[in-house]
């Protein structure tokens, strides 16, 4: 796909960018990278996911397992709206970002199960009320994954065109670099949202083996990403990535 605007012989299709379409001058979505049917039928499954969940909290017993899930599905959600909103050319099917792959399945299925099994078998300790300390610990949950959450989406609104899920290893023509708004004070902020998020809702689960494998693994991921991210940043945008760079720190822990 090439990522130049190309001109056509019609006047109103002005050409292709990354995967998107320009139409009088306005980037719209690539209809085959956007089923529509696929689309829809994955938005009602996640408003659905979220009624379902809000109407089964009178009968569960840990009300954060369906607080979490329906977090889950919001930025499942965000992911794709926001993309389609404010980066409407690199939209697709996939921006819900659910080909994560088996890493991110296995973390959540890993965080529901012990979620579930100690709310069996040790309900004291699932319970937001039942200390102090758990009390304080699922509040200061809530509060990252909020924030996270916050932070991501306001990364993905200031980057727009910028923005892309997979890391570029080649400039488009719609790629500038981002400094302002969130970008001003984070580096990478929506790397840093998610990390709040994800440990966020493992101490809102009080779910304190997933809260340490959690820790672990999304670290190396980022801490990974982002030295790969930061070698081809360097070289579309040179001195003015590396003086943004001294000037702007990541944010998360050690990195
Ligand atoms: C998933 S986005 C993540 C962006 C950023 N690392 C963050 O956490 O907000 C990855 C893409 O964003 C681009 N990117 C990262 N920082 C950028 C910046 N400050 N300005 C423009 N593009 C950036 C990278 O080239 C990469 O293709």
């Amino acid at each position: 796909m090439s990522t130049d605007p190309v001109q056509l012989d019609g006047e109103e299709f002005d050409g292709i960018v990354d995967v998107g379409v320009i139409i009088k001058g306005k980037v719209y979505p690539y209809i085959e990278k956007n089923p529509l049917d696929e689309i829809s039928l994955i938005g009602f499954a996640l408003g659905g996911a979220v009624g379902i969940l809000m109407g089964l909290l009178p009968y569960t017993n840990f009300k954060n397992i369906n607080i979490y899930l329906i977090a889950v599905s919001i930025f499942h959600f965000l992911e794709f709206y926001v993309t389609a909103r404010f980066n409407p050319g690199k939209v697709t099917k996939d921006s819900y970002l659910f080909n994560n792959g088996k890493a991110y399945l296995f973390s959540h299925a890993l965080a529901f199960s012990e979620a579930l099994i100690e709310s069996v078998f040790y309900p004291s300790w699932k319970s937001s009320l039942h200390s102090n300390t758990t009390f304080f610990i699922s509040v200061l949950g809530l509060a990252l994954l909020i924030l996270g959450q916050y932070v991501r989406t306001a990364a993905m609104v200031t980057a727009g065109s910028s923005f892309s899920h997979q890391v570029k290893t080649s400039q488009n023509s719609d790629h500038s670099l981002v400094t302002d708004g969130i970008y001003a004070r984070l580096r990478h902020p929506s790397y840093f949202g998610y990390f709040w998020w994800a440990l966020g809702s493992q101490l809102w689960l009080l779910n304190p083996l997933s809260f340490a494998v959690f820790t672990v693994v999304l670290w190396r991921f980022f801490n990974g990403r982002i030295r790969f991210e930061e070698r081809y940043l360097l070289q579309f945008f040179g001195q003015e990535y590396a003086k943004y760079s001294r000037k702007v720190g990541v944010g998360t822990p050690f990195i």
